[in-house]
């Protein structure tokens, strides 16, 4: 039976750290880091996520402001919203909810986003830094597939790596990563033809196509490293990943489950990279 890496027990030992640094800074009577979220709508899954980071901020003693606006917000009134967080010197972070209310322009109001401020990563300074390989803040899904393949043991030196899925969220920037670390990457989305070959010579294989369980034995290679990103929720309930989990585990080297997998780490790398805006923010004005 391969490894299993839960992201939620990885996710417990990061959260532990940045609760303790954010005490040392309340003790010290310095200033503590802010997240802000803008949530348009209510959509329930959004509204989930928006809930669980709450909650995570304020256990990792992040002060977090949730800004609900209505799912008829104009596009004025959105980006409005975006540069007064970006004005206020006491938001370190800011996290637009994604998807957006049809009608909305989701790129144009990522820009918007302060790049200093971007904790999600995905403003166009961030990625196009990212896709240059300069220090930038990264999307945090991908972030977080980093972070489980290394607890994993993988060096990603030189291996195939297989992503399957080019969202902007996920696929792209995790192919962009793994080639950063060197791996020989290959990114396969709804026109691969050939899937099940390619990704049967993944020694990397990242699943984020949002079909449930569809990857199986035929698709994985003895051996491989195995990250599920999917989350698709079935009928009776339960979430499954886009990996058949029983199927499959003990022919790789590791794998990580669904839930308790990469969804926890999304949560985590949020408040790694708001308390990395904050450090920044300190260091930019000579110390608070
Ligand atoms: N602006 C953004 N929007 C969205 C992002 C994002 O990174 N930035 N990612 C996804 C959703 N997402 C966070 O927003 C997210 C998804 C899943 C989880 C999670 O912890 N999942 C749990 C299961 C939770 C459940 O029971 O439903 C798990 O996998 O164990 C956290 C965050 C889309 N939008």
């Amino acid at each position: 039976m391969g490894k299993i890496i839960y992201g939620s027990e990885v996710s417990s030992e990061l959260r532990e750290e940045l609760r303790l640094e954010a005490e040392h800074l309340k003790q010290e009577g310095k200033r503590i880091p802010k997240l802000a979220v803008i949530l348009a709508g209510d959509n329930p899954a959004s509204l989930s996520y928006v809930k669980g980071k709450a909650k995570a901020c304020e256990a990792a003693g992040i002060l977090e402001e949730t800004f609900h606006l209505d799912g008829s917000v104009s596009q004025k009134e959105l980006e409005d919203l975006i540069h007064q967080c970006n004005e206020n010197a006491e938001i370190d972070g800011i996290l637009l909810q994604l998807p957006l209310p049809a009608g909305l322009d989701e790129n144009h109001a990522i820009e918007q986003i302060s790049p200093h401020k971007d904790v999600d990563g995905l403003h166009p300074l961030n990625f196009g830094k990212v896709h240059l390989g300069i220090p930038a803040f990264v999307p945090c899904t991908p972030l977080g597939i980093m972070e489980l393949l290394k607890r994993m043991g993988c060096d990603c030196d030189g291996k195939n790596a297989v992503v399957v899925g080019r969202s902007k969220l996920v696929g792209e920037p995790a192919a962009r990563l793994l080639l950063n670390a060197n791996a020989t990457v290959t990114i396969c989305h709804s026109h691969t033809k050939n899937l099940k070959e390619i990704c049967r010579n993944a020694d990397i294989l990242i699943a984020a196509v949002g079909k449930p369980r569809f990857f199986n034995h035929e698709y994985v290679k003895e051996g491989a490293y195995v990250i599920d990103v999917g989350i698709n929720r079935l009928a009776d309930g339960r979430l499954t990943g886009d990996v058949d989990f029983e199927d499959v585990k003990d022919l790789c080297a590791a794998i990580t489950p669904v839930p308790k997998g990469v969804g926890p780490m999304t949560i985590t790398m949020l408040l790694e990279n708001t308390m990395k805006a904050y450090r920044e923010a300190v260091n930019e004005s000579g110390g608070l």
